[in-house]
């Protein structure tokens, strides 16, 4: 697992990364989430030994990635797809790297196949790849010896749609077979759907985290049905608030109130759903408005 105790940068007067902590459990995706410039490459540089730290502390698996005996057998990370020697083709550049992390030959074809990079495109050179292959290619670099830790930095970028379903797909099985990963982005809808828990950050200070779930129920609930005008006034009867929306009502309570509530008085429902993706999203650009570039303008 990851764990993140206290983690800050600071560069001259300005604070990069502002005290941090977070745990990435086994078994889970955290999402790491922030607009641009939030902190969350610096924080992750941190947590691979290639920034030192100001303050604090990461460790992976209880070490810190310095002190792991074959980092690249523990932990596999994807900071920067474009920094790959671009003179190389992908297959030398996985073979290169499969003799410092100490795997066979054989595991550089079976990531090649993993990531869905053919023979054909492991023997061009990086140069002539595209950014989605570069970050294919970054993601079975990540892979090659078989880490239990993954952390990626924007591993989505450059990706087309599938590709994007492909990467989700794939780090979703890596979680449920046991493995621990952190992803960076800086669009929520990228990491939503994969990630168990999310770790918000604006200008290097967390704004908010918490499981997926818990988050998304912040959002309260909405609902339609066929008679918004009776449910409203029977929620609000009830006691709970609720409030008018462009397609129904927003509701702050579980899903299972609403439900209970217009199941009673035999309203019929078109739709029950807890928050929503639009309720994260503005979530995400409300917690992070104060601190983004526009924020500065505002
Ligand atoms: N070596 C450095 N010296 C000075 N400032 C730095 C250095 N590295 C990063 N910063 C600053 O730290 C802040 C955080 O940068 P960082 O790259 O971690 O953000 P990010 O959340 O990864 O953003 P993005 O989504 O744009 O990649 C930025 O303001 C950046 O300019």
């Amino acid at each position: 697992m990851i764990t993140v105790e206290n983690l800050t940068k600071r560069y001259g007067g300005f604070t990069a990364v502002d005290d941090i902590s977070f745990q990435v459990r086994p078994g889970s995706v955290v999402g790491f989430l922030g607009p641009n410039g939030a902190g969350k490459s610096t924080a992750m540089r941190m947590m691979t030994g290639l920034t030192p730290a100001t303050s604090g502390r990461a460790t992976i698996l209880g070490q810190t990635y310095r002190e792991l005996h074959n980092p690249g057998r523990q932990v596999g990370v994807m900071l920067d797809a474009s920094a790959q020697h671009p003179g190389r083709t992908g297959r030398e550049i996985l073979r290169v790297a499969a003799v410092s992390v100490g795997v066979s030959k054989e595991r550089v074809e079976e990531v090649l196949a993993l990531v869905g990079l053919t023979g054909e495109e492991a023997g061009r050179r990086v140069r002539n790849y595209s950014l989605g292959m570069r970050q294919r290619l970054g993601i079975a670099a990540a892979l090659l010896g078989e880490p239990q830790v993954l952390i990626l930095d924007e591993p989505a970028n450059g990706l087309d749609p599938q590709g994007i379903h492909w990467m989700r797909g794939l780090l979703r099985r890596f979680a449920d077979g046991g493995g621990t990963v952190l992803l960076s982005s800086h669009l929520l809808h990228e990491v939503q759907i994969v990630a168990d828990d999310l770790v918000m950050i604006g200008r290097g200070r967390i704004v908010a985290m918490g499981s997926k779930d818990e988050l998304l129920s912040r959002g309260g609930t909405t609902v339609r049905s066929t008679d918004d005008d009776r449910l409203a006034g029977l929620l609000d009867k009830a006691g709970v608030p609720v409030s008018r929306t462009g397609a129904g009502l927003t509701v702050d309570a579980e899903a299972e109130v609403v439900g209970r509530i217009a199941a009673e008085d035999r309203v019929v429902l078109l739709e029950l759903r807890s928050g929503g993706s639009e309720g994260l999203e503005e979530m995400f650009l409300d917690l992070t408005a104060a601190t983004s570039r526009e924020g500065d303008a505002a």
